[in-house]
């Protein structure tokens, strides 16, 4: 994920063979409209080499004295008198420039078209490898420049591939095409003409160099100002409770002066290389010419072949000096594949393992063998944890903050593996089953609930994909939230606001726990969902709980007392270690942590559990 170092040009090119064989195979279904377009091509730079010959045949028989039509050497033309042969050479030009504007449109239109085909393909391929990869990778990265690279990256590349790959390629092999054909007129003239080309290269790739270093330092610097913003943006009610404005603002404004340098810095080297293009094309021409002259007065070319020299030279004036700002534009877009690369290539930590079978129905029993976490290597979190629990049965897990209780019931969701140990559901390891049907088969209520800004119904139905509207009715009832729902404007057409934000934190807890009970999961996990609820909400939702949970099994992460005191069996979590297991009246007979905490929270008597928090 890190950003890479600047390249030289001559790294750039392994860059686009990265691109290049990484996207093969969405080029390859492209293959026809490819091929199709680039005889376009081909026809097209053919038609523009072709452009000056009437000129030269214009200059070198017509408007010579006397006239000869047999020195054409080409029989059709040579029938043809003098006026005759200069409507029909006429003609010709205009020929040439509509067959090749033909051309120019069939190649444009073909490439564009598989560009986007192929593109599209990808930012599909992108969004989804997105949502698949691991919590481990989603807790570094930064979401703002994630979006970036599925938005405005591959945007880049998509317009660069027309607006710069294409004419790149054409113009490379009209120049090409333009030296052979010089050379075969004049060798000496030819080498006089392609003199300054050694230099042309030479400045070309040094100052390409330097663009894509510039370019590539910018691209990070917005990723970094997209990041800032999403997260203020995304927590903006905290941002003005803690009054962060100004230090968010100078932080962004940092990054958006240093951005805006660099982009002059890139626009100058730009401009730079284009100007010094001219100044050695101008040198060019006055060198043909200059010798080409004295070539004529010699007789050793014809004027019309000194015209196709010059024409030429200019043809390719444009080109040249376009040159430098394509693989200006491809630098960029190579830094942008790569970007998008970067991503596509990270492996998910947690996936399918080979030969993955698909999780039976779940009765609910669960055992954690010895198991050991750390997020970092060297900072374990849990230590051999071993946890045995039979179907319907109520866990309950508490300790002091930190102690690991979320990360515990994270590893049951296998949104992280174990480095050590093993979990077991109804006697099977997670990972010899496919990954999303062991978590279609948990149901999940968390703190934050995060609802979608989608209807009401839809936002339910997310627990179970196609669930019918009885269906979803039974779960809002049974989650205590039919009748609110039924009170708000469209009652479950209401389309909330982005993350729920319409509603009341009781209300969105009551919505996921109707999305948690349309699952008929036979396990469930709350972790810590009545938290920050008022005394009526917390009663609503705890009633919807039981609900939910009659005869599942049932982690509870909780500071609830009431909670904890009903759960069948209880674990003390502190520092990875479980340190006490039983029911209540068994740890509070064993007095020992758990009691202590019990004791002290009932004399502070907020029914909350505070100690540690
Ligand atoms: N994504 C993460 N990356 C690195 N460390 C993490 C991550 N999430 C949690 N931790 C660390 O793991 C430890 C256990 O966290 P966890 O959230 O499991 O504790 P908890 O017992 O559920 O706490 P609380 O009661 O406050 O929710 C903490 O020290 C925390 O800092």
């Amino acid at each position: 994920m890190a950003a890479k170092d600047s390249k030289s040009l001559r790294a750039a090119l392994p860059g686009i063979v990265r691109i290049l064989r990484r996207f093969a195979p969405q080029l390859s279904k492209q293959k026809t409209l490819l091929i199709a377009s680039f005889v376009a091509l081909m026809a097209e730079i053919f038609l523009h080499l072709l452009e000056p010959w009437p000129l030269k045949f214009i200059f070198d028989y017509i408007l010579v004295p006397g006239f000869q039509p047999q020195s054409l050497g080409i029989p059709v033309l040579s029938g043809l008198g003098q006026f005759g042969l200069l409507t029909a050479l006429t003609l010709g030009l205009v020929a040439i420039a509509l067959l090749r504007a033909t051309a120019a449109y069939f190649s444009v239109v073909g490439m564009a078209l598989a560009a986007s085909h192929v593109l599209t393909e990808i930012r599909s391929e992108l969004y989804s490898h997105l949502q698949n990869l691991s919590l481990s990778f989603h807790h570094k990265a930064k979401t703002g420049d994630l979006i970036t690279r599925v938005t405005s990256d591959i945007e880049r590349l998509r317009e660069v591939t027309v607006m710069a790959v294409l004419p790149l390629i054409a113009h490379s092999l009209t120049l090409v095409g333009m030296i052979f054909v010089m050379f075969w007129l004049h060798w000496e003239l030819a080498l006089i003409a392609v003199a300054v080309f050694p230099l042309f290269v030479f400045c070309t790739i040094r100052l390409t160099k330097r663009i894509r270093q510039v370019v590539r330092s910018q691209r990070q610097r917005e990723g970094a100002m997209a990041a800032t913003a999403a997260e203020s943006i995304g927590a903006i009610k905290v941002v003005q409770a803690l009054s962060l404005q100004n230090m968010l603002e100078n932080s962004f404004s940092r990054h958006n002066r240093q951005s805006l340098k660099e982009s002059a810095k890139a626009q100058r080297l730009a401009a730079g290389l284009e100007r010094m293009v001219e100044l050695l094309v101008g040198i060019a021409t006055a060198l043909v010419l200059w010798r080409g002259v004295q070539l004529v007065l010699k007789q050793a070319i014809t004027p019309g072949d000194l015209l196709v020299f010059v024409n030429y030279l200019r043809i390719a004036f444009k080109p040249m000096r376009q040159l430098a700002k394509y693989t200006g534009q491809i630098a960029k877009a190579t830094a942008s594949g790569e970007r998008i690369l970067d991503v596509l290539d990270t492996v998910p930590d947690i996936r399918d393992v080979r030969g993955a079978t698909e999780a039976p129905p779940l009765r609910g029993s669960v055992r954690f063998e010895n198991v050991s976490f750390a997020y970092e290597p060297t900072n374990r979190i849990l230590h051999n944890i071993t946890v045995e629990v039979q179907p319907g049965q109520r866990i309950a897990l508490v300790g002091p903050s930190g102690g690991g209780k979320s990360t515990l019931v994270s590893l049951l969701l296998r949104l992280y593996d174990p480095i050590e140990g093993q979990i077991l559901v109804d006697g099977g390891d997670l990972r010899q089953y496919k990954l999303q049907s062991i978590r279609r088969q948990i149901s999940v209520v968390l703190q934050d609930t995060i609802l979608f800004a989608a209807s009401v119904r839809d936002n339910i139905a997310y627990g179970c994909l196609g669930a019918s509207d009885e269906a979803i009715e039974k779960a809002a009832r049974l989650a205590n939230a039919h009748d609110f729902i039924m009170a708000l404007p469209e009652g479950y057409e209401t389309v909330l606001g982005e993350r729920g934000a319409t509603l009341s934190g009781g209300q969105r807890q009551r919505i996921s726990i109707a999305r948690a009970a349309i699952r008929q999961a036979a396990i469930v996990i709350l972790d810590e969902p009545t938290t920050g609820l008022d005394n009526e909400n917390e009663r609503a939702v705890n009633e919807a709980l039981d609900r939910l949970t009659h005869k599942r099994t049932t982690f509870v992460v909780s500071h609830n007392l009431r909670a904890i005191e009903q759960a069948d069996l209880i674990f003390y979590i502190e520092n990875g270690r479980i340190l006490e297991q039983g029911t209540h009246k068994q740890l509070l007979r064993f007095n020992g942590r758990y009691a202590a905490m019990y004791t002290c929270e009932k004399q502070v008597g907020s029914g909350e559990w505070v100690l540690g928090r």
